[in-house]
C-alpha cells in the first residue's frame, strides 16, 4: 500500500499481482524530470558493424547509465540520455574513444542537449494496438510540446518521449486528458471582458460545471480573468462563485500585451482564448495566441470582418499550429449558423445565395414598435435587454448586419471585403452623424416623425419593416424592406434571426435557421458550446 503524505486520508494505492484487466490503452504514464541527451552524428557510423557496441561499452565500463537510446534507420545519428551530471564525462570518453573518426570527419563533435525531460506511456494493453502511439504524438502536438527524440522497444510496452523540461508538467497533463478520456479533460480558459456576455459566461459556466464534469468529463478552470481595468490569474481556476471580488481585489492592472504573455508562460495543457469584448485590440494578439498552440474563441466579430487577409492569416496560423478558432456567435448570437455553413462547405456543397435578417437589435426594435410605441424608446429597451452592441449605433447603422454577411461570405468562400457589401442605413443622416450615444439618443428623439411615418406606411400596407441581408453569387448587400404576410421573413418575433441557404444540395427548398439572435443568455451559450468542442 502506497499512502500520499500530501493528503494522508486517501486511501492510497494498493500493489497486488491480482488486478482486475483494464480496457485503457496505457496503464501509466512516467517521467524524468530532468535529463540531458548527446546526439552523435557522421558518415562514419553508416552500416558500421560495432559502433554501438563501442559506444555503449565505453560508457557502461565507465559507469555512464544510459536512460534512453534511440537511433534512426539511416544510422546516421545515435542519440542517448544520461543524468545532467554525466554529460561532461560521456563527452570526453566518446571524443577520446573516437578520435580518429573526428579527426576524418566520419564522425560530428558530440552535441549536448540540456533542460529536457523523458515522458512515457506504459501498460501491456500498447502491444498490438494502433493508435497509441498517434494519440501520445497528438497530445503533444496539440499542446506545442515539441518532441527532441523518441524510443519504443518491440515489446511495445512502452513508449518514451524526450521534451522541454520547462513542458513536463503540461505535457503529463495533456497525455493524461489524452488516454484516459473517461476521466475529467481539464481546460484552462483565459477570458477577456467581463461585461454582459463575460459575466453571463461565468453565471453558466458555474450552474453547469458539476454537469459538465459527470456527464461530458470535462473540467474548466479559468486560468485568467481581464477587463479594462484588471486582471487576475490563477492555474487552479479562479472561483466562480467569486470572481468578482478576486478580480478587484487583484493588484494586476490590466495589460492585454502581459495578459498574453503571463498566459503564455503559465504554459497550461489545453489552453483556450476567449474574447468576449468588443474591442479590436485583442484581435491583435490572436496570431501570436494560435502560434502558442493555444485555440481562440470569440464572439467579438471585429476579428474575422476587418481584412480579408487577417481573416485568413487567423484561419491559417490555427489551422497549421493544431488549434480551434472557434466563432460561432459572430453570427446569430447561440444559432447554429456557422456550424452549419462549414459543414455544407466541408461536405462539398456551394452556396450560391444567402437571405437573412441577422441584427437581432433590429428584428426586435421593428417587432415592437407598434402603435404607440417610438422609436427612440424601443432601441432603449433593445438595450437595456442586452441586445445591441456596447455602442448601439453599431446596430442601427448597419456595421454590425456587415460584419456578418461578411463574415459568412468569406466563410462560404467569397474573399470579400467590407467595401463589397452595400449596406441601405435604417437612420437618418442626423442620427449616423451623432458623436456619442448620448448625442445619437437625442437624434433618434428630434427624428421621431421620420420613423413614425416609416412605421405608418408599412402599416397602411398591411406589411412590416424587415431589415435584410443577400449574399447572391459573391455579392452582398443590406436594405430596409416592407415585406408583406406572403414573404418568410413576415412572422418573425422578439429578436429573431432568420437565415436561408440556397446551395447546390438545398435550390429547390432552402436550408434554414431561425431563432433569438441576440442577448446575452444566447450568446454566452453559444460562447459555452464552442468551448467545451475545443480539441473535440
Ligand atoms: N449582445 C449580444 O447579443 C451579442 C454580442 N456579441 C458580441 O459580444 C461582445 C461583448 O459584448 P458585451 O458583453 O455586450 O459588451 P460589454 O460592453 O458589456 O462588455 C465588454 C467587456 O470587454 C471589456 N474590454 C474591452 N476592451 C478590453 C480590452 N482591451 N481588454 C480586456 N477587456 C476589455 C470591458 O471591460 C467589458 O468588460 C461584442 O463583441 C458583441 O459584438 C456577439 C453576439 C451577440
Ligand atoms: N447586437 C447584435 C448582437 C448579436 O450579434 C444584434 O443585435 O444582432
Amino acid at each position: 500500500m502506497i499512502k500520499n503524505t500530501f493528503d494522508v486520508d486517501f486511501e492510497g494505492t494498493v500493489i497486488r499481482h491480482d488486478c482486475k484487466p483494464s480496457n485503457l490503452p496505457i496503464k501509466g504514464i512516467s517521467s524524468i524530470n530532468n535529463i540531458s541527451i548527446l546526439n552523435l552524428e557522421g558518415s562514419g557510423m553508416v552500416g558500421k558493424s560495432g559502433f554501438s557496441g563501442r559506444l555503449f561499452s565505453l560508457l557502461a565500463r565507465e559507469q555512464i547509465n544510459v536512460i534512453l537510446i534511440t537511433q534512426s534507420s539511416s544510422e546516421h545519428s545515435i542519440t542517448f540520455a544520461v543524468q545532467p551530471g554525466d554529460t561532461e564525462r560521456a563527452r570526453h570518453l566518446i571524443e577520446q574513444e573516437f578520435e580518429l573518426e573526428l579527426v576524418a570527419k566520419k564522425l560530428e563533435h558530440v552535441v549536448i542537449e540540456q533542460n529536457l525531460a523523458i515522458i512515457a506511456i506504459v501498460g501491456e494493453n500498447m502491444k498490438q494496438t494502433p493508435g497509441v502511439s498517434g494519440k501520445l504524438f497528438h497530445a503533444l502536438g496539440r499542446n506545442g510540446i515539441n518532441v527532441r527524440a523518441i524510443a519504443q522497444g518491440s515489446s511495445e510496452y512502452n513508449i518514451s518521449v524526450i521534451i522541454s523540461a520547462n513542458d513536463l508538467a503540461k505535457a503529463l497533463n495533456a497525455v493524461h486528458d489524452g488516454f484516459f478520456t473517461q476521466l475529467t479533460k481539464t481546460l484552462h480558459a483565459f477570458c477577456l471582458g467581463t461585461g454582459n456576455i463575460g459575466q453571463t459566461l461565468f453565471k453558466q459556466l458555474n450552474a453547469h460545471s458539476a454537469y459538465l464534469q459527470e456527464h461530458n468529463g470535462i473540467q474548466v478552470k479559468i486560468a485568467g480573468i481581464s477587463n479594462t481595468r484588471k486582471m487576475v490569474f490563477n492555474s487552479d481556476g479562479v472561483s466562480l462563485d467569486n470572481w468578482q471580488a478576486e478580480l478587484e481585489a487583484s493588484m494586476h492592472p490590466a495589460d492585454l500585451a502581459e495578459f498574453v504573455a503571463k498566459m503564455k508562460s503559465m504554459n497550461l495543457p489545453n489552453c483556450v482564448f476567449i474574447d468576449n469584448t468588443a474591442s479590436p485590440k485583442p484581435v491583435e494578439y490572436y496570431e501570436e495566441v494560435f502560434k502558442a498552440n493555444i485555440s481562440v474563441i470569440t464572439c467579438n466579430k471585429i476579428g474575422n470582418s476587418a481584412s480579408y487577409k487577417q481573416y485568413k492569416t487567423f484561419h491559417d496560423a490555427a489551422h497549421s499550429h493544431g488549434v480551434d478558432f472557434f466563432y460561432e456567435t459572430n453570427v446569430g448570437a447561440g444559432l447554429p449558423i456557422i456550424r452549419t455553413l462549414k459543414d455544407l462547405m466541408n461536405s462539398g456543397d456551394r452556396v450560391a445565395k444567402i437571405e437573412a435578417i441577422l441584427s437581432g437589435t433590429i428584428s426586435f426594435i421593428f417587432n415592437n414598435f407598434k402603435g404607440d410605441a417610438n422609436f427612440h424608446d424601443v432601441v432603449k429597451e433593445a438595450q437595456d435587454k442586452g441586445y445591441t452592441e456596447p455602442d448601439p449605433r453599431d446596430d442601427l447603422s448597419g456595421k454590425d448586419f456587415m460584419r456578418k454577411i461578411l463574415i459568412l461570405a468569406r466563410d462560404a468562400g467569397y474573399a470579400m471585403e467590407e467595401a463589397d457589401v452595400k449596406i441601405e442605413s435604417v437612420l437618418p443622416k442626423a442620427c449616423l452623424e451623432a458623436q456619442s450615444v448620448e448625442e445619437f439618443y437625442a437624434a433618434l428623439k428630434a427624428e421621431d416623425a421620420f420613423f413614425s411615418n416609416l412605421k405608418a406606411k408599412a402599416a397602411a400596407e398591411n406589411k412590416v419593416l424587415r431589415y435584410i441581408g443577400k449574399l447572391d453569387e459573391g455579392k452582398a448587400e443590406i436594405t430596409l424592406q416592407m415585406v408583406d404576410e406572403s414573404h418568410p421573413f413576415y412572422t418573425l418575433s422578439g429578436s429573431d434571426n432568420i437565415i436561408s441557404f440556397t446551395t447546390d444540395r438545398y435550390r429547390e427548398r432552402p436550408l434554414v435557421v431561425k431563432g433569438p439572435g441576440a442577448g446575452a443568455e444566447v450568446t454566452a451559450a453559444g460562447v459555452f458550446a464552442d468551448l467545451i468542442n475545443v480539441g473535440a
